[in-house]
């Protein structure tokens, strides 16, 4: 991990609600930064803002004030193609429900974004080179119907690391998978953060998958209360205590 920082977020605020309607500060004067390589896991009581906060920083909406930048540029100052593309260059998105396009073949779905962008030459050998590292070769010419669950999120996964991004964002990606299967793909998230050093920042409510990431931010009331680090040396389970009694304090 270097010191560059991958998302600078100053004093973002979020009210919810329309002229007439009732308003809800979802989000009060959050900053924080995540610096390239890190994984950072953000936690919090249902309702606290952890998706919001996601949504911010993942340009899938725009803060009421305060700057989102990501590897250096103020995303919230882009618009239409500009952000589309800066977003298919460096930032890469996996969700809970995994979001595949069930008429497109495995190898289809991870190419999107370079079809997208009309980087057609590249295509075969990036969808090999990253079938090859997920651990999905056997996949691409199978439909998302086909597959199980732990497959669909390694090929989510795929999709969202073809362009190499910088950031990996995360909403609940093993919220629907078994415990076996949401195991794998978090030991595949370590792996791809500690051999490509993409980035990742994971919104949970599961301690175990938070302990998973490097360092933890605790949202409470649209605000960041504490947070944790993962020391160096501390086994995985000694942090996931830690997670679970900070949980506990958290809450009350
Ligand atoms: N589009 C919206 N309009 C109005 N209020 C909203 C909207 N989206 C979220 N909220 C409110 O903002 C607060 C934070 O919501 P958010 O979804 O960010 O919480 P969360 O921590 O992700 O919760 P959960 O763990 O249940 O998904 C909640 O009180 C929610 O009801």
């Amino acid at each position: 991990m270097n010191n560059v920082s991958v998302i600078q977020a100053q004093n973002l605020k979020k009210v919810y609600g329309h002229k007439q309607e009732k308003k809800y500060m979802a989000l009060q004067d959050v900053s924080l930064e995540v610096a390239a390589g890190d994984f950072v896991g953000v936690m919090g009581a249902s309702g606290s803002g952890k998706t919001t906060l996601l949504n911010m920083l993942a340009t899938f909406d725009r803060p009421t004030s305060g700057t989102v930048r990501i590897a250096g540029k103020d995303v919230t100052a882009l618009k239409g193609n500009a952000l589309a593309d800066f977003r298919a260059q460096q930032m890469g998105f996996i969700f809970q429900d995994f979001n595949l396009l069930d008429n497109l073949t495995i190898a289809q779905n991870i190419s999107l974004p370079l079809s997208l962008q009309g980087k057609t030459s590249k295509i075969k050998r990036s969808v090999r080179e990253i079938a090859e590292s997920l651990g999905i070769k056997d996949l691409l010419d199978k439909y998302p119907a086909q597959l199980s669950g732990g497959q669909k999120q390694r090929v989510a996964c795929a999709r969202a690391l073809i362009n190499k991004p910088q950031i990996l964002f995360g909403d609940e990606p093993s919220g629907a998978l078994d415990s076996k299967a949401a195991r794998s793909l978090l030991e595949l998230l370590q792996k791809i953060n500690s051999e490509q050093k993409t980035a990742i920042l994971l919104v949970t409510h599961d301690a175990f998958s938070a302990s998973f990431c490097r360092r933890i931010i605790f949202i409470k009331d649209g605000q960041i209360g504490h947070e944790l680090v993962r020391q160096p040396g501390q086994s995985r389970v000694e942090f996931y205590q830690l997670i679970l009694e900070q949980l506990g304090t958290f809450e009350q």
